[in-house]
């Protein structure tokens, strides 16, 4: 049977030889007395559990400690004398980043139990680590009926070139959708160019959109190739395009129709050949009935119509994304952040997302970096407390249900090989089956 491999980090030497003389003949442990030495062995794969041993003779530095032991996907068990589990130091750190601890004098029983029960909350934390990331397509997280939709709708719009029309709330994805649409159609080898036509002031649009000649207006000292121009066979975003001043729009109207431009400043057609796709957050159909758009450019433009949902309306999708946000910026996390707590997915689920994704996306950094908990709670995303609590569950309730969980992601990932789940939960054969069928678990 191959062993269970360890790290020990420990200064003196002296509980390490404590530890060898317990006999634990299914662990392996590498002893080590310095942080340096410990960040080399952690470089590979690193194991699933280390040990620290903290004594009064000599103290860890305590900021490099504990940014070696956040950064790996490791459970640390702290060993210590009793006296500093009142140190104002030590405490908190124990409580905030490692998963157990044990005083000194070692227990063997005791000790025996909590490298199982770290062992056993590594391996599933490496498998759901292992799980993919980012359900979803095209480069989007997401899998509610609703994402699940658009993404049929990307996949048939990526086969043909006319233009498309994206709407939905800012912050949603939309220029995400058109990407994805022009890196699964056949001009995903040509540009893609964004312009935002609501950032860019109305007298330089049409030579941001047309270029122009050299000398064609006070200041236009060379030649400027405008963004159709740039985007020829690919693809032209047009973020904002209900912002288009009027008489503009005619002038756009025209290239959609005959695929040519005119430079400012300059009499030559350049014969261009440009997919579009426009977005717009406002409802383009009410603005064609105010007069502020143009009802022939309005069709032109509308030919493929998509919406990307508001955030709100995925509401299946948030946590999801809660988790990816948080593994995509693990690196840039205070030391002792763990995750979210239960109370602040609540709080994401009930809050309305007027931002959408980009607004999840900045509350999530801001707390990870922020944040003085070990999970992230809805104070430090800015939320509104979540309303309802859930009924507590008993410790009992609770105890089956983590338990299971561990046991049916295990059975997955070995495919339902009881005998190396028994293996790699620590316990018998026949154990594991009595759990199976206490749980209710099927096989
Ligand atoms: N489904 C998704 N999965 C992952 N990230 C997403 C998703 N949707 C949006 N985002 C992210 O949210 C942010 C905003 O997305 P994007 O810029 O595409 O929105 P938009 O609708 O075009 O916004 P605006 O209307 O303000 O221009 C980006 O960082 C984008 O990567």
């Amino acid at each position: 049977m191959s062993k269970r491999k360890g790290l020990l980090l420990d200064q003196q030497g002296t509980i390490s030889a404590a530890v060898q003389r317990l006999g634990f003949t299914d662990w392996d442990f590498l002893t080590l007395d310095n942080l340096d030495a410990a960040r080399k062995a952690l470089s590979g794969r690193p194991p699933l559990v280390g040990l620290v041993v903290f004594d009064s003779a000599r103290s860890w530095p305590a900021r490099q400690l504990e940014s070696l032991i956040s950064r790996h996907q490791i459970e640390w068990i702290a060993i210590l004398e009793r006296s500093l589990m009142q140190d104002g130091d030590l405490a908190p750190l124990v409580a905030r980043s490692f998963h157990d601890f044990h005083t000194l004098p070692l227990d063997r029983e005791r000790l025996r139990m909590t490298l199982g029960h770290a062992h056993g909350k590594a391996v599933i934390s490496r498998a759901a680590a292992e799980f993919p990331q980012h359900p979803g397509r095209f480069g989007m997280t997401g899998s509610s009926d609703r994402m699940q939709a658009l993404f049929r709708q990307i996949e048939r719009i990526s086969t043909v070139d006319a233009p498309v029309l994206i709407g939905g709330e800012s912050g949603s994805g939309k220029e995400l959708v058109a990407r994805a649409i022009h890196s699964h159609s056949d001009r995903k080898n040509g540009p893609f160019i964004a312009m935002n036509c609501g950032a860019i002031p109305p007298n330089l649009i049409q030579s941001e959109l047309f270029g122009h000649e050299r000398g064609a207006f006070s200041g236009a000292h060379q030649r400027k190739i405008g963004n159709i121009e740039a985007a020829n066979d690919g693809v032209l975003f047009l973020d904002e395009i209900g912002d288009l001043p009027l008489d503009l729009q005619a002038n756009f109207l025209r290239f959609l129709q005959e695929h040519t431009i005119v430079r400012v400043g300059s009499t030559e057609r350049v014969r261009v050949n440009v997919r579009i796709l426009a977005a717009t957050h406002v409802d383009l159909h009410r603005a064609v009935g105010e007069g502020r758009f143009r009802e022939d450019l309005f069709y032109r433009l509308n030919v493929v119509h998509l919406k990307v949902p508001a955030l709100r309306e995925r509401s299946d999708d948030i946590t999801l994304l809660a988790d990816t946000i948080f593994n995509d910026n693990i690196h840039q996390k205070a030391p002792q952040v763990r995750g979210f707590s239960s109370e602040a997915l609540r709080a994401m689920q009930e809050y309305p997302w007027p931002g959408n994704v980009r607004e999840l996306i900045n509350r999530i950094q801001h707390a990870m970096i922020m944040s003085e908990n070990r999970l992230i709670t809805s104070a430090d995303l800015g939320l509104p407390q979540a309303q309802q609590e859930p009924d507590t569950p008993t410790l009992d309730e609770a105890r089956a249900s983590v338990e299971k969980e561990i046991i049916v992601s295990n059975l997955r990932k070995y495919r339902n090989n009881v005998s190396e789940v028994a293996r790699q939960l620590g316990v018998s054969r026949v154990t594991l089956y009595r759990m199976i069928d206490r749980l209710n678990i099927v096989l």
